[in-house]
């Protein structure tokens, strides 16, 4: 037998994944902070106009920092429900996932300073 849910059109798993970016909103103060990150950093990408590869690359991190950290709020809410008591195990999940969430942040932020140093070295070489 097939499990509920499976075999859905595309438009209502769309609705599926949509309401978990809500609830993500609504949960997690961290996860609003890095969409208005992504904001910043798409508007940066408007107004500098580095290329496509820097553009590629900007985008790619956003979309992996965010999707990161709707996995980690996704464990959160699964080891919430499914083990509300203190547990070692619960611990060691929730702070690799938030390590995860960390390093690809660091990692951003390294890729956009780089992206501001290419440009500052192309506007004075030329
Ligand atoms: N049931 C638990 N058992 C053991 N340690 C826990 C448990 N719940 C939370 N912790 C510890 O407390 C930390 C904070 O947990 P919490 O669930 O508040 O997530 P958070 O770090 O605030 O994440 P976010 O800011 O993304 O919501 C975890 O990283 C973990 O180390």
């Amino acid at each position: 037998m097939r499990p509920p849910g499976k075999g859905l059109p595309f438009s209502r798993r769309v609705r599926f994944a949509w309401a978990g970016v809500r609830d993500a909103w609504r949960l997690e103060a961290s996860f609003r902070s890095q969409c208005l990150a992504a904001l910043a950093a798409l508007f940066a990408l408007a107004v500098l106009r580095p290329g496509w590869l820097w553009s590629a690359i900007v985008v790619v991190m956003i979309a992996l920092v965010l999707a990161a950290e709707l996995i980690n709020t996704a464990l959160e809410a699964a080891l919430d429900g499914l083990h509300p008591e203190h547990a070692r195990f619960v611990q060691v999940a929730k702070d690799c996932a938030a390590a995860a969430v960390l390093v690809l942040s660091g990692a951003s932020v390294v890729a956009f300073a780089c992206m501001l140093a290419d440009l500052y070295g192309q506007a004075t070489a030329g």
